[in-house]
């Protein structure tokens, strides 16, 4: 599946040389560069890079398409214009410079009245300061390597003027490795083959010089030219150099080299390969200039293709990484080329201004895109792409540069560009035109997609093998799981035993549960059992002592009825003084005997025992009824009980009615003794009251 991606893009500025005048400062990843005001030097902004006869300038540029002044419909051609100064800020005019530096936008421009400058300002992906080591660099370029060994197509290119630090960045010094080097150990260190996966990693190294391209690995073709300037050796031209055919597959657009030498690194060591490199790097066309001593002539493309091949699942997969050290623009006036060199610098010039051509077309059309994709909407991704392919070309085939960077510059590659430039106030115009054509770099989104194929031949085989080989540690696992099974039945032997137990148990505590409820109640009843003994045994002491009071009662009333039987003592009986005496005596005794009952009746003792054989009867009746409610849910070993119980309780019934009807018989027996008593008394009260008077009488 195809991914969008946009050109990463990073700029590293090199160190200043003492008593250098700054024009370029950084922040985070912004870039502010200070320059001087057209209207102060009356100058216009030439792009240094364009030094060919067509002048063709950076500023604007059209795609004319039938316009009759240009034939060629796919070439890009310059306008000659004066480019005007822009003071338009976006409506930033009034912000602080410090607000605008911030402000996230990379297309901001102030003009400082008092010193005549204008400022501008670039945001870029990452702005690596003057300080910055080599290793900061490939941190930034390390996932690019990494997506390489995965099968994508990655591109790091170094871009800037001459002498601004590219070869510095991407070939490094021995003590300071750049790019190269470093990429290269780490793919050693990622490609090492294990027992599922085989890399196979392949290199070319080319040159284009003169817009001829170069193959810098054949040790035959010596094209390195040093100039004697101070004291450099100087190495002839092989004029007879194979050169390097550029092909274009026509079904599918992919470029590639014919006649360049690549080297497979199979057994080689990663100081094994860059020995090569380096060697290669010898054969570069190398000039002293007046801005580098070491200017490289030449544009050069290292390529590592890594193939990978996954032995399970027959994958294979093929990663490109492109590491790009271009020519730097130069500007003849500057550099002080001449003769050949300056015949060097215009070839540079003339490429590096087909590949602006190219970044300024592509960011145009992405630009365009998103516009489209805004005013759209309802239109697919794919119809608007459609459509401006048809409108817009990209002119790559204007120079080989461009066509071998067709798939880096909006293609099928994950790309990082880092731009290099000087600090001093003296390159300031290169430095601009670096920074802008950077800026439009940002713009271009690139379509990425993994380079895998599966193995038609050997897939199926192999799958086989692959399943085979699943199966195999499926049969193990399983062999494994019947060991372990054998020993879980075991377990679930003893397991089913300890619960068969846990059940039994269960069963039998809920049995002990019943007869223990059972029992509780047995108890109960016993308990009420001996309470209703204990009342019955209480009801034989009050009945004995209501059958002693009963007694006594009719013993009493027999006395009474006795001494009333008596006659009445002679009173005129000479020998009765005594006799007098023993009346009154038998007359005190009888009075005693007749308030014995009453005395009976009202003394408390014999209510207080009244009341209480009232309330056992009362419990009584309560209990039996109670007690007949529980021998009702009784089980059938209480029935003896039961009917003991029933027995006793009917005893009780019958002795409580017989005591109640005794108490309401002794009632009415005592309001009639009462009653007999009163007139007993009246009677006996007369007569006393008679012999009383008679003894007085008789006295006097
Ligand atoms: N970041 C840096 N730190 C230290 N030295 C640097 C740095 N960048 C560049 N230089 C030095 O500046 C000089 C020029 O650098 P270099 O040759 O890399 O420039 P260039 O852009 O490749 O130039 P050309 O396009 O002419 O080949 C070298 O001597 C290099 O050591």
């Amino acid at each position: 599946m195809n991914q969008s991606e946009s050109i990463c893009v990073a700029v590293r500025i090199r160190p200043n040389h003492i008593n250098e005048e700054i024009c370029v400062e950084n922040y985070q990843n912004s870039i502010q560069i200070t320059v001087p005001s057209l209207r102060s030097t009356n100058q216009t902004i030439k792009t240094p890079q364009i030094l060919d006869s067509r002048r063709r300038s950076t500023s604007r540029i059209t795609n004319r398409g039938n316009n009759q002044r240009n034939p060629n419909p796919k070439r890009a051609s310059f306008q000659p214009n004066t480019p005007k100064p822009r003071f338009s800020n976006g409506g930033l005019k009034n912000k602080s410079l410090f607000e605008q530096q911030f402000s996230g936008s990379t297309n901001v421009s102030s003009l400082n009245q008092e010193q005549d400058t204008l400022t501008h300002n670039f945001t870029f992906d990452r702005v690596f300061d003057q300080n910055s080591k080599q290793k900061d660099v490939f941190q930034l370029i390390e996932p690019y390597i990494v997506s390489a060994v995965n099968g994508y197509n990655s591109t790091i290119l170094a871009y800037g003027q001459t002498g601004s630090g590219k070869t510095y960045t991407m070939t490094g010094t021995e003590p300071e490795p750049g790019v190269i080097p470093k990429t290269i150990h780490k793919i050693f260190e990622l490609t090492k083959s294990t027992e599922t996966i085989n890399y196979l990693v392949r290199t070319t190294f080319i040159e284009i010089y003169n817009n001829q391209i170069y193959d810098l690995l054949d040790p035959n073709n010596v094209g390195g030219k040093y100039r004697t300037v101070q004291g450099w050796e100087k190495i002839k031209l092989n004029k007879n150099r194979k050169k390097i055919k550029i092909c274009e597959d026509p079904k599918t657009g992919k470029i590639f080299l014919v006649g360049s030498d690549t080297f497979y690194l199979g057994t080689a060591t990663s100081d094994d390969c860059l020995s090569m490199i380096q060697k290669g790097e010898k054969r570069r066309a190398i000039s002293s200039t007046n801005l580098n001593q070491t200017s490289s002539r030449s544009h050069t493309l290292l390529t590592l293709i890594i193939e990978s091949y996954n032995k399970e699942t027959g994958e294979a997969k093929v990663g490109k990484l492109n590491l790009v050290d271009l020519a730097g623009s130069e500007s003849s006036k500057h550099s002080g080329a001449s003769g050949t060199t300056l015949n060097e610098a215009c070839k540079i010039n003339s490429s590096l201004s087909a590949l602006a051509d190219v970044l300024t077309i592509l960011s145009k059309k992405a630009r365009l895109k998103s516009l489209a994709i805004k005013n759209n909407q309802s239109k697919t991704k794919k119809e608007i792409e459609n459509n401006q392919n048809k409108t817009i070309s990209v002119p790559y085939r204007n120079s080989k540069l461009t066509r071998l960077l067709k798939d880096s510059l909006g293609g099928n590659s994950r790309t990082v560009m880092i731009t290099t430039v000087h600090r001093n106030k003296k390159n300031w115009r290169e430095t601009l035109n670096s920074l802008r054509y950077s800026r439009k770099a940002k713009f271009i989104k690139n379509r990425i997609s993994k380079n895998t194929r599966f193995n038609s031949k050997n897939q199926n085989v192999k799958k086989a093998n692959h399943v085979s080989k699943q199966l195999q540690s499926t049969i193990s696992d399983l062999e494994k799981l019947k060991k372990e099974s054998q020993l879980d039945k075991q377990l679930i032997k003893e397991k089913s035993l300890q619960l068969n137990l846990l059940l039994e148990s269960q069963q039998e505590y809920k049995r002990l549960n019943n007869l223990e409820s059972k029992y509780n109640q047995k108890f109960k009843n016993i308990r009420t059992r001996h309470e209703c003994e204990k009342l019955s045994q209480m009801y034989r002491n009050c009945d004995l002592k209501c059958q002693i009071v009963e007694e006594k009662w009719k013993n009493l009333i027999i006395k009474r009825k006795n001494l009333c039987k008596k006659p009445i003592p002679q009173i005129n009986n000479p020998h009765s003084e005594s006799q007098k005496f023993q009346i009154s005596i038998d007359w005190d005794k009888i009075l005693k005997i007749e308030n014995l009952p009453k005395q009976f009746l009202n003394s408390n003792q014999n209510n207080q025992l009244l009341q209480e054989l009232h309330q056992f009867r009362e419990k009584v009746l309560n209990l039996t009824q109670n007690s007949k409610k529980n021998s009702g849910s009784n089980i059938n070993d209480d029935d003896e009980d039961d009917d003991d119980y029933a027995d006793n309780n009917n005893r009780k019934r019958k002795n409580t009615n017989q005591n109640q009807m005794r108490l309401f018989n002794q009632q009415n027996f005592d309001e009639n003794q009462n009653t007999n008593l009163k007139n007993c008394k009246l009677k006996k009260k007369v007569k006393y009251n008679n012999k009383k008077k008679y003894i007085l009488k008789s006295k006097n």
